[in-house]
Formats: C-alpha cells, structure tokens, sequence
C-alpha cells in the first residue's frame, strides 16, 4: 500500500550533508521510528516530510503524491500530516476541546461534525473527562494525548512524532508508550517518531531506521537490528554487547560459520559472506566452569533482578548476566552461544571488543 517514500533525499546545509541519499519506504499504517545519535539527521528528515524543509536533491513521496522533489514543493498546510512536538504548543487561553477543535474550525468544518470528530478524538486518547479543562490544569503526559488529539482529528495521512515523550519523567514516558502503542493499533495511522532513546524505538516501532551521519544504517524490525545487525555501527548502537574483530573465517553454510576470534574457534550465526565481525549479546555470553574462554571481572552492576559483568579477555570486554555477584578481579571461565557474524571491511578497524552500553 502506498505510504510515505524518500528516494534519494538529501539536504545540505552550508555545503555538509544533514541527509545523505536516504532511501526508505515507509507501509501505510505502519509504526516507524528513525533511531540514532544526536546530530545524525532524524529532525531534518521529519521536518523535510513535513514541509519545512527542501530535499536539495531526491523526492518525497505520500500515497503515491508527490511532496517534494526538483519540481514541486507542497506546503505544510496542504500535506495533510499531522505533527505532535516534544513541546505540545496547546492554546494556553482554549479547553483541551478547544484545542483539539481548532483544526477543524480553520477547516471552516460544520459545528455538529466538529463536535462528533473532536468527542471521537477525546475517547481515542482517553481523554473525554478532561474535554473542558484548560492545558495548565493537565499533567505533561495528558497535555502530550491532547497535542495527540488535535494532530489525529484532522485524520491525516501520516502523523509525525518529534521526540514527544522527552520532556516526560521516566514513569509516565512508559505509561505514554503504551499510549501510543493502543493508539496506533486503533487508528492504523502511518506513524513516524523520532526519538534517540532505542528502548522507546524497539519497545514502539514496528520497524526501527538505524541513522548515522545522514544515512540510514540498517532499517528492520526491531529484532532483527538486535539479533542480526548490518554493520559495525548498529550492532554497537542498538543493545548492549560488544562487537569483536574476526581472525579468520570459515566458510558460511546454512545460516551458520565458524570464525576465529578471542583465540578461540566460535561457531557463529550468519547471512551467507564471509565474516568480519561477531556481535556478542550478553544472553550469548555463558559463566561455564568447563567453557574455553577466560575472562577476568572488571565491573559488576546490579540491574534488578540480575547483575550485569563486563569481562575482559582477549583484549575484548564482553558482556554477561549472571544472578549471583562477582568480585572485580575475580577470573572466570566462559563459552559463547551463537552470536551473530556479518561482513563490515569498513567498520571499526580497531573494533576488539569494544563496550557498548
Ligand atoms: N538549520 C540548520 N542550519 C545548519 N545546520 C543544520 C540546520 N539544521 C540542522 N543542521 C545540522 O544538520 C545535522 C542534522 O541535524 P538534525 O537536527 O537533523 O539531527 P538530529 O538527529 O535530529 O539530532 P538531535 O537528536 O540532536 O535532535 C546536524 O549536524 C545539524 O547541526
């Protein structure tokens, strides 16, 4: 089904790349988050889907219509997308029906269909009992449902979401998140939410697009970026883990091969070429008293429930649950189960086991 495209976009901004050739298909109604590090395009991409901003070369593209490309620019106003900003911008002076109504009434829309779409909206964000108090008198989450609302009443094509939850303390972050997720499945609306938290992205999204420096690094589904990343740079950036240089490689056969790394031979999973790299998780990581490797302590943090080892062996520090404390220093033999080999010439060169958290 016809959603949101971007074929080829780029965006300079005084001669240095924002976007770099970001090409990426979005399904209507589908849920995606753009995921990275400060400065790696997310804002400019959204603002460019919402007509702020020009692709200084490749196009944009909504239910088969064209946004933006070399010949046609078409104005926020008339790209019937909806955008919900970490900063709610309500009308301080209007009720939370008021402000949900007021795109509406720019519309010049009928009162009685007014009042019908705004009740529909209110009931959809949970928010029909606080239909006549004023946006000072809500707390952060229901003043995001009410910037929620007023986006989804002009029943728009593709509603973006520019880090909504940022200025929200952690517990009501969750309690939102569930939010959006109910919403979603009940309205099917073709979501894009930006956000630099990957927990909020992978516990969200039906699909995660990984950016770095412009580009877009990996785009899948959130288990696939944590179980079989793409590169240096995702295996890193999504989930905890360490990436660790291969020796020498095996040939691939059936989804799995051998690899050479950390002085050990390590059977690993895999997509067919030949490996650079393996992305260790920590559910991959085993305490075995028989195992091959040995590793010594050099951090234990209690995670609730559980107490997270970084452990140092082979010039690598990887990383393992365990239920019981470990002293720092303390040697301890392990086996790894699995992890996931993919091909990188140009990732991390130095990449030993690096840390990532
Ligand atoms: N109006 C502008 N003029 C010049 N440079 C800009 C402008 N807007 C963005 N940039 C640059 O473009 C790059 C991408 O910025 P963008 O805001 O899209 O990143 P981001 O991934 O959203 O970052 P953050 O997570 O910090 O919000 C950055 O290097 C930024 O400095």
């Amino acid at each position: 089904m016809a959603g949101l495209t971007f074929s080829s976009v780029s965006k300079l901004y005084d001669g240095t790349p924002a976007l770099d050739g970001i090409d990426a298909e979005i399904a209507r109604g589908e849920f995606v988050a753009l995921l990275g590090p400060s400065g790696c395009g997310k804002t400019t991409l959204l603002r460019l889907t919402a007509g702020f901003e020009s692709p200084d070369r490749g196009r944009v593209t909504l239910g088969g219509r064209v946004l933006a490309d070399r010949n046609t620019l078409v104005p926020p106003e008339e790209r019937n997308i909806g955008i919900v900003f970490q900063s709610y911008a309500l009308w301080p002076h209007k009720s939370v029906a008021g402000n949900i109504a007021y795109p509406l009434e720019v519309r010049g829309l009928a009162a009685d269909e007014r009042k019908r779409r705004v009740a529909e909206a209110l009931e959809l964000t949970g928010l029909s009992t606080f239909a006549d108090r004023a946006p000072a008198q809500l707390s952060g989450g229901q003043r995001q449902r009410v910037a929620l609302a007023r986006c989804l009443v002009a029943d728009p094509q593709a509603v973006l979401l520019d880090e909504p939850l940022a200025n929200l303390d952690l517990a009501l972050r969750g309690a939102m998140q569930e939010a959006f997720a109910a919403f979603h499945r009940r309205t099917g609306a073709t979501m894009v939410y930006v956000t630099h938290d990957q927990t909020e992205a992978l516990a969200l999204a039906d699909r995660v697009a990984v950016m770095e420096k412009g580009r877009i690094r990996q785009f899948a589904a959130p288990e696939a970026l944590y179980d079989q990343p793409q590169d240096c740079f995702v295996a890193s950036f999504v989930g905890d883990g360490a990436v660790v240089k291969v020796d020498r490689a095996g040939t691939p056969a059936a989804g799995t091969v051998v690899v050479q790394a950390l002085g050990q031979e390590i059977e690993a999973r895999g997509h067919g070429m030949t490996p650079t790299h393996i992305c260790i998780r920590p559910e991959q990581v085993r305490l075995d008293a028989d195992g091959p490797i040995t590793a010594r302590v050099s951090t234990c943090t209690y995670q609730g429930g559980r107490f997270r080892l970084s452990l140092q062996a082979q010039g690598a520090t990887l990383i393992a649950h365990t239920p019981m404390r470990a002293s720092i220093g303390e040697e301890l033999r392990l086996s790894l189960h699995s992890p996931w080999a993919f091909c990188d010439p140009a990732g991390l060169a130095a990449a030993k086991g690096d840390e990532y958290a």
